[in-house]
């Protein structure tokens, strides 16, 4: 069998969806990295994938991207009891509905500050501005030192490790380089915290994140290596600041259909804002797939999957489904007007039980999201001429431009 890893270095998003196409719509079967590779696609094959049973995780992703993207000994790579001591901190953390609402408070005060500065610039790359924003926001929600000083090139680094995970050449080097320096910083933070004694060492009522990772426990009752501690501290702040994408996304959209920014606008309560995350998060394409590794002889689809062998979810093929999502290559926040999301068919950050492998962000982002939008269709600004075309070939993907706008004329109104 040919190894695939070229071509989808080469076709980015397209990659996967071609060959379904070209195999019929039965499970692509191919190489990559030299490692036998099938990917599935549908519902039930999210219900499969994510079956603990099935899947593991141990020595599947590559490491150029654990040196890049998730960090050495990160929760994505563990499996069984070591994964659920460690994901209950996590999904501790990121869920209650308190601490997501404070974080996007915070976000919306960062954009309140930015855009009196915006408004003094002749023109801003949004890309950039959205990265610091949220670099600040949860920084200060997680209780994680800042300087003004570090704060641009704290947002640079954090940008560059999403930015390199999926290539080879500078973009990966920078990202390595900028991985080196963030959990260099954290790791140092989290010895003098644990130095210092209370209350990072444990016993405060209502932790912030990095008093919780500084003082969690593993099953056997050790405290996480400071390097570990810094990896896991970053698994939240660097994806915190990857919403920067989808938030560019969300002002693309809005200079697509000026309608929906008139009526993101208007609309005095948060359902709206919801529906238009919900749909940015599935139209704009951001991870293609995950992967693991059969734990055992597989049969899916009546084929056999050998063990050991490297089972791909399609991701950004199921968010565009026509079996799932009518004519989905149409922006159209109504499809989540309802207030449900369909099971096992929304799928931008994985999917699966809150204690298996998903993504325990998902509150988080789509609160940031509405919370960004929402900030942007109030905000009186005009769109500068750019290339705001979104290559399918590059991983990840934003409008070239970064989103350039002007005539920023004042801050937006406080929120409903
Ligand atoms: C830009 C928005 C985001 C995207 C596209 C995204 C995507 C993903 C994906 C694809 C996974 C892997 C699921 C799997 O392995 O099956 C994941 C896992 C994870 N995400 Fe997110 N995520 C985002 C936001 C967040 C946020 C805001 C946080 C935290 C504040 C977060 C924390 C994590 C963690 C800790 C995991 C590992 C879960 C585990 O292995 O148990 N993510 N995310």
């Amino acid at each position: 069998m040919v190894d695939s890893t070229l071509p989808l270095l080469l076709r980015g998003y397209t990659w996967l969806p071609e060959r379904r196409r070209r195999s019929g719509g039965a499970p692509v079967r191919t190489r990559l990295l030299g490692k036998k590779a099938i990917a599935l696609h549908g519902p039930a094959a999210v219900r499969f994938f994510y079956d603990e049973k099935h899947i593991h995780r141990r020595g599947a992703l590559p490491q150029p991207v654990i040196d890049t993207l998730f960090g050495s000994g990160a929760v994505h790579t563990l499996d069984g009891e070591a994964h659920r001591t460690r994901k209950a901190l996590f999904t501790g953390l990121l869920t209650t509905p308190s601490g997501v609402q404070e974080l996007a408070r915070l976000v919306h005060e960062e954009l309140e500050r930015a855009s009196v500065r915006w408004a003094r610039c002749e023109s801003v790359v949004l890309f950039d501005e959205l990265a610091r924003v949220l670099t600040s926001a949860v920084h200060s929600w997680a209780g994680v030192p800042l300087t003004d000083d570090d704060r641009a090139r704290t947002a640079r680094d954090l940008v560059a490790m999403v930015d390199g995970f999926a290539t080879v050449g500078p973009r990966h080097l920078t990202a390595r380089r900028a991985r080196g320096r963030l959990e260099a910083r954290l790791a140092d933070l989290v010895e003098a915290a644990r130095g210092s004694g209370a209350p990072a060492a444990g016993g405060a009522d209502d932790p912030t994140v990095f008093e919780a990772i500084t003082a969690h426990r593993e099953a056997d009752g050790s405290l996480l290596p400071p390097h570990t501690a810094a990896v896991e501290l970053l698994n939240v702040l660097r994806p915190t600041v990857a919403i920067t994408w989808f938030g560019v996304f969300a002002a693309h959209a809005l200079h697509r259909r000026p309608e929906l920014r008139e009526r993101l606008a208007a609309e005095a309560g948060p359902e709206f804002a919801w529906a238009f995350a919900q749909e940015v998060r599935r139209f704009y394409p951001f991870a293609p797939f995950v992967g693991g590794l059969a734990a055992e002889r597989l049969e899916w689809a009546g084929r056999t999957i050998a063990p050991g062998t490297l089972v791909l979810l399609d991701l950004f093929g199921l968010d565009h489904d026509p079996d799932l999502w009518p004519e989905p290559r149409r922006f159209d926040p109504s499809r989540f007007l309802s207030g449900e999301v369909p099971a096992d068919a929304l799928v931008p950050q994985g999917g699966g039980p809150p204690d298996g492998h998903r993504c325990p962000g998902e509150d988080i982002t789509v609160a940031i999201l509405a919370t960004v939008a929402r900030f942007l269709a109030q905000l009186p600004y005009q769109v500068a001429e750019q290339d705001l075309r979104i290559s399918l070939r590059r991983v990840p993907t934003a409008p070239r431009s970064g989103f350039v706008i002007r005539d920023v004329t004042g801050a937006a109104p406080a929120p409903a």
